[in-house]
């Protein structure tokens, strides 16, 4: 960056500078709505840009500007502006730069993928610029996002515009291992774009790391940076932050609430929602489907939605990693035709970005949780968002969708929503939200249950992550706030369990409890489940309370199913040695288990009593256990060995299934490569086989390799095939 070349230079500059914003400032006071300066008045947005009328009559240059070069920028951000071809203003950056340039405080409020990154990229530019901010200044400007790759992009952003000024800014974000040399350089940078963890990590940890001098602070998806998740971390930030500096806000779905705000200790701020007077809050091109699927439909659905738009890129939103994992690593075995990757939180920071960028290249299918909801500007866009699990509340669905039908493009989504997740459509259609409801065309359905259940026989881990992915998904709906939508009792569990091809539907004692307290809580006290917190002396009156938290409840359960994992999939890598994929060290079940078991610990049990489960996972009562010490133990491994001797007959079934697939496929290529090849011998007058050169077909080769399933996709009657013959083989 180049610095003016002499004092007069500059001067001039300087002078030429402050009449600009003065001019700017009385255009824009002549068209406020009101003037009154109450902080959190939050008063109604103008509607266009403020007619550029001066008190003493004249009219503003700027009067009517939609255009950047109209606004007083410093010539290197308009350059900047221009290299990357932005010309014109959208709505809220026409509404909120001249306030912002005016050095105000301002909470933004406009569509996803309207342009409001630029709308607080400029005024941080010109804020420095003006500033004369130089190395020896230290950090001027934190921009905070709520995610990696959020951060990241802006980041994009903020050095392609800002190229021609000579700030030093840098990228914080967790997962990087660099931190060592990112502390000894933090405190040179002008400015930082973070999340709040890396940024709070900084404060906290690299010596002489403070902004006493701080111009401007962003928190861009504002509402999700001042919620819950992150209150510890802002909070902590913004008490070593001075209280005199600019800050603004921005969201699609931007917060109101006084309390978050008052927290930001902001001065007489605009509220600018430029399109709260639309007829939509979603961008106008933007097509919404919803489809009522049973939940056990809604594998079966997406699959056939993925084969049905093999020519697509299409975002799929799942509600837990677990669930990312699980349906990504099935599908992907199933080979629908298309590249598939999967994205959330629990993955390494690059592997993360590579698979963003990978999809932001291609044609392909991105499994994620609501990690990419927020921001993120795919490049070349998305063509349709798919939600299979709901979302938390209109905000979210709002950010979901967001992530298509940017800017000037269209784009598309479709919601699959339960029958007892249909309330939802009232609270979107409240909001403006233009969303049609669709019958799905159940001939074109394709069934994958079977497919699904055949895999999990053959992959113990997929079992596994199969069986935390129900887990999960039923967790996550009990956890959520809004009832009225989300009512685990009313999910069909059994036909669930069966849809992901869980041969049993794993115990989930939570729901048990909750749906036999809907039915009658008095039986409930009766009958106790649990005892552990139980005088027994009470138990054999009969007069116990069961009453226990249901969070202890819900980890109890799963553990025992985690346990029992083990006990299996230890069996499984002794009798199949390692051709098998189980991979017990990185995400692996022992360590998982042995997290888990910790859980156990039950703090509301009386100090010196001990716990013990039968086979099916309900604790037993302590007298039980004395009336009979080998009951449990000799259960627990009857059952083990029973489940060992089924998995054991279950596989050998499977390899001569496999077996005769493998025959019949190679067959049936060596026929129609014959055809293909009639009378056309090759150079040594042997035949040879086709090779297809997809890229899908690539990965199909690999996984074939890797796994050793057959080369052709699995037909619909093979799969019915199939899952008759493990059904009748389970009976
Ligand atoms: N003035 C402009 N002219 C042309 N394109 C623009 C302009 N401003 C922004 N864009 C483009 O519009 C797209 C969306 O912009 P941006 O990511 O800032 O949206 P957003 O409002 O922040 O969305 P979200 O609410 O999802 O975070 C980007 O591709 C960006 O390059």
């Amino acid at each position: 960056m180049r610095k003016p070349k002499s004092k007069n230079f500059k001067l001039q500059n300087r002078l030429s500078e402050v009449k600009e914003i003065e001019l700017l400032e009385s255009w824009i006071d002549s068209g406020r709505p009101d003037s009154g300066s109450n902080p959190l008045s939050l008063s109604p947005p103008p509607k266009k840009s403020p007619i550029g009328k001066l008190p003493d009559g004249s009219f503003s240059p700027y009067a009517g500007a939609d255009k950047f070069f109209q606004l007083p920028l410093s010539k290197r951000t308009k350059d900047g502006l221009a290299d990357k071809k932005f010309s014109s203003m959208t709505d809220i950056q026409r509404a909120s730069l001249p306030h912002s340039l005016c050095g105000r405080d301002i909470l933004g409020a406009a569509k996803t993928g309207s342009g409001k990154t630029l709308a607080f990229v400029i005024p941080v530019l010109e804020k420095l610029y003006r500033a004369r901010w130089g190395p020896e200044d230290g950090i001027g400007c934190i921009i905070m996002s709520p995610t990696r790759e959020l951060a990241d992009q802006l980041f994009e952003v903020l050095t392609s515009v800002g190229r021609h000024h000579g700030f030093s800014a840098g990228l914080l974000i967790g997962g990087r291992k660099d931190v060592d040399t990112e502390k000894e350089r933090v405190i040179k940078l002008n400015i930082l774009v973070c999340t709040p963890g890396r940024l709070l990590q900084h404060m906290d940890e690299t010596p002489n790391f403070q902004c006493p001098d701080l111009q401007i602070l962003v928190l861009d998806e504002a509402d999700r940076m001042l919620d819950v998740g992150f209150k510890k971390e802002v909070n902590a930030i913004l008490s070593q932050l001075p209280r005199q500096k600019q800050t603004l806000l921005f969201s699609a779905t931007q917060t109101k609430s006084v309390q978050h705000l008052a927290r930001l200790n902001l001065k007489d701020p605009e509220y600018l929602s430029v399109h709260e007077e639309s007829a939509t809050a979603t961008p106008n091109r933007l097509e919404q489907t919803a489809m009522i699927v049973p939940l056990d439909q809604k594998l079966d659905m997406l699959w056939s939605f993925i084969r049905a738009h093999l020519k697509s890129r299409i975002l799929v939103f799942l509600s837990s990693c677990k669930q990312v994992k699980f349906v990504y690593e099935a599908f992907k075995k199933l080979r629908p035709g298309i590249p598939l990757k999967c994205l959330h939180g629990r993955m390494k920071q690059d592997k993360r970005m590579g698979i963003y960028t990978q999809f932001c290249e291609n044609h392909s299918v991105l499994f994620s949780t609501d990690v990419v909801s927020r921001g993120l500007d795919f490049n070349k866009g998305i063509d349709w968002v798919v939600q299979v699990d709901c979302p938390e509340d209109v905000d979210s669905y709002i950010h979901r969708v967001g992530r298509t039908a940017r800017y000037l493009s269209g784009g598309r989504s479709v919601l699959f929503l339960a029958p007892s997740e249909t309330k939802m459509l009232d609270k979107l259609q409240e909001k403006k939200i233009p969303i049609r409801v669709i019958k799905a065309n159940t001939k074109r359905l394709q069934s994958v249950s079977g497919s699904l259940a055949a895999l999990l026989v053959k992959f113990p881990v997929l079992q596994y992550s199969a069986q935390r992915a129900f887990i999960t998904y039923l967790k996550s709906i009990h956890k959520q706030r809004d009832k009225e939508i989300f009512d685990v009792t009313k999910l069909p569990i059994d036909e669930f369990g069966a849809s992901i091809g869980l041969p049993l539907t794993p115990k989930v004692r939570f729901l048990k409890q909750k749906v036999k307290g809907k039915k009658n809580s008095e039986d409930l006290a009766l009958v106790p489940e649990s005892h552990d917190n139980v005088d027994p002396s009470e138990l054999l009156r009969g007069t116990a309370s069961t009453a226990r938290p249901q969070k202890a409840e819900v980890e109890l359960d799963e553990s025992f199913l985690l346990e029992k994992n083990a006990q299996l999939l230890e069996a499984d890598t002794q009798l199949l040695g390692a051709e098998n994929e189980i991979d017990i060290r990185d995400d692996g079940p022992v360590t998982r288990v042995l997290k888990k078991k910790k859980l156990k610990i039950n703090v509301h049990r009386p100090v010196g009593s001990r716990v013990v489960f039968d086979d099916e996972g309900n604790t037993l009562p302590p007298l039980a256990t004395l009336a009979d010490s080998n009951t449990v133990s000799d259960s627990v491994k009857l059952d083990k060995d029973k489940v060992s001797q089924r998995y054991a007959e279950l596989r050998e079934m499977m390899k001569v299934v496999d077996k005769e697939d493998k025959a019949l496929d190679h067959q049936r290529r060596k026929e129609k490569h014959r055809e293909a090849t009639k009378g056309r011998p090759n150079k040594k007058g042997k035949k040879y086989f086709n090779s297809d050169s997809d890229n899908d077909d690539d990965e199909r080769r690999k996984s074939e390799d890797n796994t050793g399933i057959r080369t052709a996709p699995i037909t619909l009657a093979e799969q019915e095939e199939l899952a008759l013959k493990l059904l009748s083989s389970m009976q």
